[in-house]
């Protein structure tokens, strides 16, 4: 049965790698991810996910199709994923020293098109961030395009005081979720 990664993060093929699956195609959503009003972390990375998965699923019907979605969240607040400078440098004076969550929502669709969900959680906190800890961050360049300002597989890994969860799921896909939704969805 054929895989279709619906995804354009490196990363989430690295990961899946991890399980010993290589994707056949690789055919990203392109899906508004604009938080809805007073949508919470959980449920926007749970929306975006199955968005993502049904978008790309329409055009290969008859495939499995894997989608997921990374948001990291302090209470009911959905950071952003920064694009620019000023974005991170926001993003890592409100997480210094502050408990977050990171959710990555993993949906996959099997041949017949039913989409089965799961969600990992992940607290994580950093020591407080000095301000040369954050030009430091900052200069490391790998928070380009990452939720919440940091990559865990990078730099930021450095200043982590306590992680509870899924390592995996912070870096975008969730191991042992992903590995549970593929059995389940008829793959391998
Ligand atoms: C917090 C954190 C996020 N991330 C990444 C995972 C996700 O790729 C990204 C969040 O954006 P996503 O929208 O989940 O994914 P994406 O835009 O990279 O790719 P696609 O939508 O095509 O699947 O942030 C890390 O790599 N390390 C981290 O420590």
């Amino acid at each position: 049965m054929a895989l279709i990664l619906a995804s354009a993060s490196p990363r989430r093929v690295a990961l899946l790698a991890r399980l010993g699956v290589v994707p056949d195609a690789i055919d990203p959503a392109d899906i508004d991810e604009t938080p809805a009003r007073g949508e919470v972390p959980r449920t926007h990375a749970e929306r975006l996910a199955r968005a993502k998965c049904t978008a790309v699923a329409a055009r290969h019907p008859g495939a499995i199709v894997l989608a997921a979605d990374t948001v990291v969240g302090v209470g009911r607040r959905i950071l952003p994923k920064a694009e620019d400078e000023a974005t991170a440098r926001a993003c890592l004076a409100l997480l210094s020293g502050r408990r977050h969550r990171v959710f990555t929502a993993v949906a996959v669709a099997d041949a017949g098109g039913t989409i089965r969900v799961r969600m990992s959680e992940t607290a994580v906190i950093f020591h407080r961030l000095q301000a040369g800890d954050i030009d430091a961050l900052i200069a490391a360049g790998d928070w380009r395009g990452k939720a919440g300002g940091y990559a865990l597989q990078g730099a930021a890994e450095a200043w982590v005081r306590f992680i509870g969860g899924s390592w995996s799921g912070v870096v975008g896909l969730p191991l042992a979720e992903t590995r549970t939704l593929l059995e389940a969805s008829g793959h391998g």
